[in-house]
């Protein structure tokens, strides 16, 4: 073996002549080489695997020899030395042992019956990866440890065979492999003994009543103590009732029905164990307005898994992925998470889909308001329907799958509304949370157990479509303010055309945030992230017209700028429409800028969720044009009224939760104009490319100036926006100007820019330069209140 013999050669040398190695021999030596470092090659890998769903593929690699020394796992590689490594290398010169192992012990024979056998071993995906690099950590942990803490070698074996079960368990339920693929490394590192679990004090979550097993899986993430809405909540739903959850952006709803869900599972799990029974199809099944939405859903609920004995198969079934695998994903399925577009046309095209969901013990609608919107309602309204149906025989119900004409669907309705006064008893729960729900809700659940709702935007028609049990408890976690505790909101004032200068110098005042910028347009959306990338500006588009792999990328490269701020202090911005502003938890996010001011409060109160989420701080600031101010006035009342109202009842310090509001900020105008001439320019290389791809649609520019604006196209605002003289001629003209603009010309623009962007900018402040300056203290200082004081802030300055 590989191991034996690297021992012997080490005790031959122990103590013998030193001797420096050199040549290409030294430089092959095997040393010990993170997991990372290795040269792995990418195996081609069944189709099945080749998709989103956490599997992200297999590498493997050859010549390694996998040593094992006590708690710690080594990966020996012939790796190349670099020849200043050779000649730095301390060791290689003083002439001592020529590997870098350990030196021979009284241990040695020991470390050789340990070691492992040749690895010719298949690379683990990330999560295996990081399970073998965590291995070593507990090594330094151990080693200011006295000895006879550690666990002595029968506990260990004992504890690696449990862990062993339950990691197989998990990866068996989380994504099912092929076995051929399965190597002697997952079992060789899951021998190993973990490292010990830090104590983690969770008294606080004890009078949930969950399993032990559950708050141990919790103590692995270090929830110490469930938040407010998962305090109110999960007893709710443990005790069997239908919960409709309210409670501010980033407060933890979704593991508020998630542990729950799971511990459902869990329960149904082990009575099948004990009475032998097949599994009736899935538990739960979780609507989404978004994809981005579904895949975080999945990506919590499967962390929360992660500590189990034993894990659900968790599945998302969304649009942008391949059909036919969603449908064999279904088929294991334990939870299914789902936007109800792709769901309702997997489920309406086959009926064993709609078997395995009709047994549900839960639906959960997240963010249900949105649900009602975009289109979204109408298949889950048939969603719905598809559940409620009572099972009939296959070619009966293959029959209403395929009666689509209108005579046939009015009789359907008939039918189910027949149906829904006999009232079948539904054995499924049903939860229903968000951040936004409308007020007068709550009064009017407790008011009346059916709802008569006729608007299908109306909250009220989506809960009589759905077939409570019982009249939902209502749970409201945040009853004063509808925004997170430590958020800070903030007004920038500005022209209609003068939001890219602001929105820039916005972002140069927070050079280290990581940024959300809000936009009511997929071609705002288009137009600004390059213009964003002119000005040396690590922009990341995201909306609804990018296929599902370049959203998750984009989301991706957003996430993982949070290193390239650390390193370099640049910061990511990621620019997207509202297909953002639900429920997306992007750790680090500080900054949320509403490019245009939403089009409803609720907008304003998710987009500005994205920030100041599970207890961190955050900044939200709204660029307000003048046409602008009307609106956004009529948005602030909306949002910050209710907590207004409370303090009068409550005879509480009304000032105070004003000054909770919107505050303007007073950006120094005289910055701004230094950065003009940069965005000008900046703008016109963005245009100029943008007109040179997209051609000649004269069209094309008026509809995305009109986005811009937040106007409709063709409206008369549109026309006098800019002082455009006629009906955007203006527009046009330089629209034209862009698209005969010469390579030689754009080059020019370029080098402009480019020396521009290398001048810094002074502030005027003694030796501050623009970096030095800080949005979240120009909101603590004497800036107005927006409320009541939007007239007279001499915008046109
Ligand atoms: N008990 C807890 N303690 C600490 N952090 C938690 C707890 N529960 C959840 N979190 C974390 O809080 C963050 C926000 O949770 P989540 O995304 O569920 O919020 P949300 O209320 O659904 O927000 P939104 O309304 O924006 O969708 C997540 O990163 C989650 O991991």
């Amino acid at each position: 073996m590989a191991v034996d013999k690297k021992r012997k050669n080490t005790k031959a040398h122990a103590g013998g002549p030193k001797r420096r190695k050199t040549g290409q021999q030294s430089k092959q030596t095997k040393r010990p080489v993170s997991v990372d470092a290795l040269a792995w090659k990418t195996v081609d890998i069944p189709e099945m695997f080749d998709d989103a769903e956490g599997f992200f593929g297999l590498e493997e690699i050859t010549g390694v020899d996998v040593v094992k020394e006590g708690d710690v796992v080594k990966f020996m590689a012939a790796v190349p030395k670099s020849q200043a490594e050779i000649e730095d290398d301390g060791e290689e010169f003083g002439g001592f042992d020529d590997e870098e192992t350990p030196k021979p012990s009284e241990n040695a024979d020991q470390e050789v019956e340990n070691s492992e056998p040749k690895a010719e071993a298949v690379k683990p995906p990330a999560k295996e990866k990081k399970a073998a690099k965590d291995q070593k950590k507990p090594k330094e942990q151990q080693k200011q440890q006295p000895k006879k803490e550690q666990p002595n070698k029968k506990e260990n074996k004992k504890i690696s065979e449990e862990k062993k079960k339950a990691r197989k368990n998990e990866k068996v339920a989380a994504e099912p492999k092929d076995p051929e693929l399965e190597t002697d490394l997952f079992t060789k590192l899951e021998e190993l003994p973990e490292p010990e679990e830090e104590e983690v004090d969770m008294s606080e979550w004890v009078p949930l009543d969950l399993s032990p097993r559950m708050i141990s899986t919790i103590a692995k993430l270090k929830f110490t103590k469930p938040t407010v809405i998962q305090a109110q909540a999960i007893p709710q739903i443990m005790a069997g009732h239908d919960v409709i959850g309210k409670a501010s952006t980033g407060s933890g709803k979704t593991l508020a029905f998630g542990i729950p869900v799971v511990e459902a599972w869990l329960k149904a799990a082990e009575t099948r164990k004990q009475t032998k029974e097949e599994k009736k199809g899935a538990t739960a099944l979780i609507l989404s307005p978004t994809r981005e939405l579904a895949q975080q859903i999945r990506d919590h609920l499967q962390a929360l898994c992660k500590g189990l004995p034993t894990a659900p198969y968790i599945c998302s079934v969304l649009g942008g992925m391949a059909v036919q695998k969603q449908k064999r994903q279904l088929q294991v399925a334990d939870i299914v998470i789902a936007t109800p577009g792709r769901m309702w046309e997997v489920m309406s095209s086959d009926n064993s889909v709609l078997a395995t969901l009709r047994n549900i013990s839960f639906l959960v609608l997240d963010e249900a308001d949105r649900l009602l919107k975009d289109g979204h309602f109408k298949e889950a309204e048939d969603i719905f329907k598809a559940l409620d149906r009572p099972p009939v025989e296959e070619n009966t119900e293959d029959q209403k799958m395929a009666n689509t004409d209108e005579e046939g669907k009015e009789e359907e309705e008939e039918e189910e509304e027949e149906e829904e006064e006999e009232e079948p008893v539904n054995k499924r729960q049903t939860l229903i949370f968000s951040a936004t729900f409308n007020k007068n809700l709550q009064q009017k659940l407790a008011g009346k157990s059916k709802f008569k709702a006729t608007n299908t935007q109306d909250m009220e028609y989506l809960l009589q479509k759905l077939n409570f049990r019982e009249t939902p408890k209502f749970v409201d976690a945040n009853p004063v303010h509808q925004m997170a505790e430590n958020l800070k909101e903030g007004l920038i004032m500005c022209g209609d055309m003068e939001k890219d200068l602001y929105l820039y110098a916005t972002l140069m005042l927070q050079p280290t945030r990581r940024a959300l910028v809000f936009t009511n347009s997929v071609n705002s959306v288009r137009r600004l992230t390059p213009l964003l990338e002119n000005l040396n500006l690590p922009a990341f588009p995201l909306h609804s017209g990018m296929i599902q792999q370049a959203r998750l990328r984009s989301i991706d490269r957003f996430k993982a700028n949070e290193a390239a701020k650390k390193k370099n202090g640049s910061a990511a911005i990621l620019v997207a429409t509202d297909v953002a502003a639900r429920g997306l938890d992007i750790p680090e996010v500080d900054l949320v800028i509403h490019y245009h001011v939403p089009r409803a409060a609720e907008d304003y109160v998710h987009r500005s969720g994205r920030t100041a989420r599970a207890n961190n701080s955050g900044t939200s600031i709204l660029l307000c044009g003048p046409k602008e101010a009307v609106p956004t006035q009529r948005l602030v009342a909306k949002v910050h009224a209710q907590a207004e109202v409370k303090a009068g009842n409550s005879g509480n310090n009304t000032k105070k939760l004003v000054s909770s509001g919107l505050r303007t900020i007073d950006i120094d105008r005289r910055i701004v104009a230094k950065l003009r001439e940069r965005v000008d320019l900046a703008k016109k290389i963005a245009d100029a490319v943008q007109a040179k791809t997209q051609g000649g649609k004269e069209d094309d520019w008026m509809k995305k100036a009109a986005e811009d604006l937040g106007v409709d196209y063709d409206s008369e605002e549109l026309e006098k926006a800019g002082k455009w003289g006629g009906k955007g001629s203006a527009k046009k003209q330089k629209q034209k100007e862009a698209q005969q603009m010469s390579k030689a010309e754009l080059g020019a623009l370029r080098a402009a820019l480019r020396d521009l962007l290398n001048q810094r900018i002074n502030t005027g402040v003694s030796e501050r330069y623009l970096t030095g300056l800080d949005v979240t203290d120009l909101l603590k200082g004497e800036q107005g209140l927006f409320l009541g004081q939007v007239d007279g802030l001499g915008l046109d300055d």
